[in-house]
């Protein structure tokens, strides 16, 4: 498996690749990933420049570490093969593909992003990708999206575009995406990939965004796509374990590895009732919070 698979997504910020100002240091603000746009939020007369841009920034810059996603136009548009080109020709971690529709959409770009790797001299197999969902039709086909490519880390809900499609508007009471966000997680679990939560775009309601956040983290997701440095500070805080959520996962992991041992299948930690069934997710907490920095032991 690829290493970066099942890398940390809490945060993933798009960025304008028509505004070099944006492009030059968003690494300062700690996201785990950024999301280089090149579909809606370039003018269609500034593809070519922000392409130019994309491929600079690719090859020059040092992000630290914070993985770089490339948004590629949708396979309705004359654009989506060049941008693939220069996505790998600058040597981008992550392809996301805008208003995936189904699992020929996904294998179609992999088609030609093995033979950019191979006209760029990359590694066969090196760029990820992952499908953003913007259509009713997209997210009803999710699980043979996700089930789509080797390649294929997840998929991103897209709700701008899917409440279009559904004849509706983003209220932020979550309303018209719960249906979606319920579909997309069961859908991308069953397939054992990641998924991500839509945008917020109202920048001046922290309180609401705050709110959506817990909510979606509660559904599963492993993240959200944001829009805005101020919003990255807010995910990892709902996303990043806890001290006391990192004490209790490590005590249920040591109690059920000694409980096991000694033949006892149910007991209490702290009042609780646990058996097997809770060790997974005891894991899992303390895998998230070693993935981001806040827990240095070995379980
Ligand atoms: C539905 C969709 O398709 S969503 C995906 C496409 N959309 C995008 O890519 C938009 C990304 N976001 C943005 O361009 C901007 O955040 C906007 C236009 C929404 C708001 O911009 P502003 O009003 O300037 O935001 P704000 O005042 O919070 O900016 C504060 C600082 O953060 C920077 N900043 C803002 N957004 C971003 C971003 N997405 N990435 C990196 N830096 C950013 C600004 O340049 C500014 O820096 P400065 O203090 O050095 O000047
Ligand atoms: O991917 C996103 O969240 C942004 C987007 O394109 C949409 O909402 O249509
Ligand atoms: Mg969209």
């Amino acid at each position: 498996m690829h290493p970066n698979k099942k890398r940390l997504r809490r945060s993933m910020m798009f960025l304008n690749c028509q505004k070099p100002g944006l492009i030059k240091d968003p690494y300062i603000y700690k996201p785990d990933s950024i999301m280089l746009d090149l579909e809606d939020a370039v003018a269609e007369n500034q593809k070519d420049a922000a392409r130019y841009s994309l491929f600079h920034a690719l090859q020059e810059i040092d992000y630290h570490g914070v993985e770089r996603v490339v948004r590629i136009n949708g396979l309705d548009t004359p654009h989506w093969k060049e941008d693939i080109r220069v996505c790998v020709a600058g040597g981008a971690d992550t392809i996301r593909i805008a208003k995936t529709e189904t699992a020929q959409d996904v294998r179609t770009v992999e088609e030609h992003v093995l033979a950019a790797e191979r006209e760029f001299g990359r590694p066969e197999g090196s760029t990820l990708l992952m499908a953003a969902l913007e259509s009713c039709k997209g997210v009803l086909n999710a699980l043979e999206v996700c089930q789509s490519s080797d390649r294929l880390i997840g998929i991103a809900l897209s709700g701008g575009d899917y409440t279009k499609d559904l004849q509706t508007t983003i209220t932020g009471t979550g309303v018209e995406l719960m249906g979606a966000r319920q579909h997309m997680i069961m859908a991308a679990r069953a397939a054992g990939v990641q998924c991500w939560d839509t945008v917020f775009t109202n920048l001046d309601d922290m309180e609401g965004f705050e709110k959506e956040t817990r909510m979606i983290k509660l559904m599963g997701f492993d993240g959200k796509s944001l829009v805005n440095p101020r919003q990255i500070a807010v995910v990892h805080k709902v996303f990043t374990p806890a001290e006391k959520e990192i004490v209790f996962a490590e005590k249920v992991v040591r109690e059920i590895d000694d409980k096991k041992a000694k033949g006892i299948g149910v007991f209490t930690v702290d009042g609780k009732m646990i058996d097997i069934a809770f060790y997974d997710g005891a894991k899992r907490t303390l895998a998230m919070a070693k993935a981001a920095g806040v827990y240095k032991g070995e379980l």
